[in-house]
């Protein structure tokens, strides 16, 4: 006999907790940081300046957004202890596993790993926020065979971040668009990663504890590695043309098609518009109008064969694709973006801490006696 009510699987529909930092609203079809559209700050601001906002809860003042800038640069040098792990690690991981390791010698290392202080939090989210594309690059240029680039301290995060994966100051039209992919993955309440960063944190585990586990949860194709699998649908497909004979064997054999759907956003993503505008744009700088036909024709088919629209993984992946990065380097970009909501949230929820601990209802056989003799 069922002892627990309803049961909802995957937490659909369920209402777990309040949350500040941002607001998923499907019915107007919008996101906002703490209040701010993600589309307006994707298309104005800086991601230091959406990194304070998130984490403080206001844009900062021109003094703050100092400090924090200097703060970053100082510290987007990788510690040897993270150097010497990612170079430790076969060729043959996947970038996401390197993420996660880097990730975890991080905190091994750091002397305030257990300090759960506000104090030291923002301290742990602005040293993981500035280190991790000093890892992404690194491990995108070992597995090309090339030599690391060192970081500098006079170019922002994105161009930092770009010039340390390919060794050059990107031009204007790779630089906004690559920043205003990370201001559109920065956050997003509470997903399967944030979710898995709070269960984490409800425990009172430390802030790298609960990021490690975060980026397990992200790694998955239902998730964050659903970036990468739509540029792998690409490379299947092959083109165009070939688009409606491969999405109806795809649709037959029921499997699911990357970077289509959404658990919350039922109409399409708020988010999808902003990302494609910047795709349109690296599709002129690139020539590659080629693989936007190819973008369009499964959009199209999708809507006309199931009325599921794009989320922000579709024009994401092909986006960051004509960047030049691998496409195994897709989701750890997420994750350098996704840190700075996974920090935020993890730090609003020791703020006002319930550890998280459902029930699940009992299916398996009833009471019954260990045979004699065990
Ligand atoms: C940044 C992000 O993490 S965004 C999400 C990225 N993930 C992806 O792009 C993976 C592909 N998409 C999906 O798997 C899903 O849409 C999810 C997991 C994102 C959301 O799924 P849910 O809310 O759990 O819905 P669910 O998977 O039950 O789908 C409902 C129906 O739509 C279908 N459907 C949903 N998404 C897709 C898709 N991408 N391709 C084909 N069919 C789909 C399902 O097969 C299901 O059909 P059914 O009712 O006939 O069985
Ligand atoms: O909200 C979700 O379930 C997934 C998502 O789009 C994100 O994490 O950006």
């Amino acid at each position: 006999m069922s002892q627990t009510s309803e049961i909802h699987r995957g937490l659909a529909g369920v209402v777990v907790d309040v949350t500040a930092i941002s607001k998923v609203d499907p019915e107007s079809n919008s996101l906002l940081y703490r209040g701010y559209p993600a589309q307006q700050l994707a298309t104005h601001a800086t991601v230091e300046e959406v990194a304070h906002l998130l984490w403080h809860g206001e844009l900062p003042s021109p003094d703050q957004l100092a400090v924090l800038i200097a703060e970053g640069r100082t510290a987007r040098f990788l510690p040897d202890a993270v150097r010497a792990a990612v170079e430790a690690l076969p060729v043959t991981c996947h970038p996401m596993d390197v993420c996660r390791t880097a990730v975890s010698v991080l905190g091994a290392n750091d002397p305030r790993a257990e300090d759960s202080s506000r104090e030291a939090e923002i301290a742990k989210a602005v040293q993981l926020f500035a280190v991790m594309p000093g890892v992404v690059a690194l491990d995108q240029r070992r597995r090309r065979g090339l030599e690391p680039v060192e970081a500098r301290a006079d170019l922002s995060y994105a161009e930092n971040f770009l010039w340390m994966t390919f060794g050059v100051v990107p031009d204007d039209v790779v630089l906004r668009t690559f920043e205003s992919s990370l201001i559109l993955y920065a956050e997003h309440s509470f997903n399967a990663s944030t979710f898995t960063a709070r269960v984490i944190t409800s425990t009172l585990a430390d802030l790298h504890s609960a990021v490690t586990g975060a980026i397990g949860a992200l790694k998955g194709p239902l998730h964050g590695g659903a970036n990468e699998a739509v540029m792998r649908t690409f490379d299947a497909i092959g083109s165009a043309a070939n688009v409606p004979a491969w999405l109806d064997a795809t649709l037959a054999r029921k499997e699911k098609v990357m970077g289509f759907g959404h658990r919350v956003y039922k109409r399409g993503d708020s988010r999808v518009p902003t990302m494609r505008a910047a795709l349109d744009d690296l599709v002129e700088h690139t020539g590659r109008h080629d693989l936007l036909e190819m973008y369009e024709a499964l959009e199209q088919g999708m809507r006309d064969r199931t009325g599921i629209e794009p989320n922000l993984d579709y024009p994401a992946g092909l986006a960051y694709h004509l960047m030049g990065f691998d496409t195994s380097t897709f989701t750890p970009i997420f994750v350098a973006a996704r840190v700075l909501g996974w920090t935020a949230h993890i730090m609003e929820q020791r703020a006002a801490n319930a550890l998280i601990r459902p029930l699940s209802e009992y299916v398996g056989p009833p009471q019954r006696e260990v045979p004699e003799g065990l």
